[in-house]
């Protein structure tokens, strides 16, 4: 049996309806594919404040957390990812890659075209369904 990570990603707007995409970068597991920043959940700890909390740690700034956009398992060679992906907003801060080889405001109309991690497909579709707003 493969294990279960729990990650979340936030799938953070901005005022003109882009979406702050990141690229994992070589030496990361899963390389060179587009993700919502995140990571993943510690024991004892709620979805929003792990992503509260990874957001810091990974981009240097604050967000509020909105609505569930996607909860999936997806199994991978290396585990089975539980992804739960949110809306979000940044309150405090410019986000700076600290860790991703790249940060990407993406317009909506643009999502499909980047190369995603296969467990950020559902995330995708359901931002192009609904719209951040
Ligand atoms: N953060 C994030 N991880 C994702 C997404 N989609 C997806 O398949 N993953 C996978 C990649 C990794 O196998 C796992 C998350 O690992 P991570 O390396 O980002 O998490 P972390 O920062 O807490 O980990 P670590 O480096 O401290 O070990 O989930 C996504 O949209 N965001």
């Amino acid at each position: 049996m493969k294990r279960v990570i729990h990650v979340v990603g936030a799938a953070i707007c901005n005022e003109q309806g882009d979406v702050l995409c990141a690229l994992r970068g070589p030496q990361m597991s899963l390389p060179n594919v587009w993700e919502f920043p995140g990571g993943k959940v510690e024991e004892g700890e709620s979805s929003e404040a792990a992503l509260v909390r990874e957001i810091r740690e990974e981009l240097g700034c604050t967000i509020s957390v909105g609505k569930l956009l996607a909860d999936v398992f997806h199994k991978y060679e290396h585990a089975i990812v539980h992804l739960q992906t949110y809306e979000a907003r940044l309150i405090d801060g410019e986000p700076r890659a600290r860790e991703h080889a790249e940060l990407r405001w993406v317009p909506f109309s643009q999502l499909r075209t980047l190369a995603w991690a296969p467990a950020d497909l559902p995330t995708v579709e359901a931002l192009l369904a609904k719209s951040c707003s």
